[in-house]
């Protein structure tokens, strides 16, 4: 006769306890993915990959009868943190913006001087390029207030700060949507399909923050989000975008291994999106800039399979508005190897370098579409130009 010991032991047992356990998990919709790179070498597509690197991705499945999530636990609905709402931070960060006000102040204060002379234009022309605005929009605001001035005489404040407004307005103006596209569209059989998105930047600039905060955000809004970690060069990075996922219940799938292919990732994640029928797919990147052409390789390889999945809807480029233009030379690079289609520019609370905006804009050729301003878990917006424009001349 068996005993309950004995019974204990028998591997069935533990098999339909992990069976029932996963089930609990999944039910409430909470699991950990790890990227099947980590599992098994067995595979099978009937697409066709563009090269074999990616054929070893593309026929990457798991083994019959194997279960990749790693379930952690069963937290309830009312465990997970709700994200602010997006209207409800946008007046609470435009104060932090306003920080950034001290281009308004500086400038009010020296056009209001009865006689300007040459060293005052030069202060006012030192003022704008070191609020990193750049040399031709610097130029441009020159030339309205010279204008102004020369046409007026002396202007009061209010006149001042009106050109100032429709300058810098004018400035930041871009033909192209600032808001996310999220439309992931169907596959051939009617069924809906998440957006992917891939999102870039040099390390340290705050790309893992940007894909947690990014997340909230469209959990604040009523999207089902997926989070691929494939910063895999980064062991902490996964660790750190796992925490993101978990506090508001959002999925993330990872390697366990340090150095993985993250295009090996951002597959698996993709995958899950469509799974799951997510709405959104976020993939985070490392970007190293080894060199460019490696850089190129490897944001390529990524995009190429996370499109065999879904379309990649947005590239966002991540940038640090602290870093000023040698931030932006980095940038640069990002831009010439992937089709960058929105920035996210984080750090701008406190920067007195709100002047980026413009100038990243017009380098690179692509709207500023998200700002982080502080470290918190919703200092994150969407880029609202006038209210902008307004902080920075408060
Ligand atoms: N003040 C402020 N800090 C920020 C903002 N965004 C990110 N950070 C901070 O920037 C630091 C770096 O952020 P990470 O997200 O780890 O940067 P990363 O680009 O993913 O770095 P790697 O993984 O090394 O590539 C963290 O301390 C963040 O809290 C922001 O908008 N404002």
């Amino acid at each position: 006769m068996q005993t309950l010991l004995d019974y204990l032991y028998l591997p069935e047992v533990w098999g339909s306890l992990a069976v029932v356990l996963a089930a609990i998990a999944g039910f409430f919709g909470f699991r950990n993915f790890r990227s099947e790179e980590d599992k098994t070498d067995e595979l099978t597509s009937s697409q066709s990959p563009a090269s074999s690197e990616e054929a070893e991705i593309l026929a990457h499945e798991p083994e019959a009868g194997e279960d990749e999530t790693k379930p952690l636990g069963a937290p309830t609905l009312d465990q997970f943190e709700k994200p602010e709402a997006v209207a409800s931070r946008m007046t609470r960060l435009r104060a932090r913006l306003a920080r950034s006000g001290a281009l308004g102040q500086a400038l009010l204060g020296m056009l209001s001087k009865d006689q300007l002379n040459a060293a005052d234009w030069e202060e006012i022309e030192e003022t704008l390029l070191s609020a990193d605005l750049g040399l031709a929009a610097t130029d441009q605001i020159m030339e309205a207030l010279r204008t102004e001035l020369q046409v007026n005489g002396k202007a009061d404040e209010a006149t001042i700060k009106a050109v100032l407004k429709r300058e810098l307005l004018q400035l930041v103006e871009i033909d192209q949507p600032r808001e996310l596209n999220l439309d992931g569209g169907q596959d051939e059989n009617g069924q809906k399909l998440p957006a992917a998105v891939l999102v870039v930047g040099v390390n340290g600039v705050g790309k893992t923050t940007s894909v947690g905060k990014i997340a909230r955000i469209l959990v604040a809004e009523g999207d089902q989000v997926i989070l691929g970690a494939a910063d895999t060069f980064r062991a902490a990075a996964a660790d750190q975008l796992q925490t993101w996922g978990e506090r508001v219940g959002v999925e993330v799938v990872r390697s366990d291994r340090e150095g993985a292919d993250p295009a090996a990732v951002a597959f698996d994640a993709v995958k899950a999106g469509v799974e799951h029928q997510a709405d959104v797919v976020l993939v985070d990147t490392a970007g190293r800039l080894h060199n460019k052409s490696s850089l190129m390789d490897e944001l390529g390889k990524i995009r190429r399979v996370m499109e065999r999945g879904a379309k990649v809807t947005e590239t966002l480029l991540v940038l640090d508005a602290t870093t000023g233009q040698n931030g932006m030379a980095q940038a640069k690079v990002f831009a010439q190897v992937t089709n960058v289609t929105g920035i996210v520019l984080t750090k701008l609370d406190g920067s007195a370098k709100g002047g980026i905006v413009v100038s990243v804009q017009r380098e690179l050729g692509v709207p500023v579409k998200l700002v982080g301003l502080g470290e918190g878990a919703d200092d994150m917006a969407p880029f609202d130009p006038e209210a902008f424009v307004d902080a920075i001349l408060a």
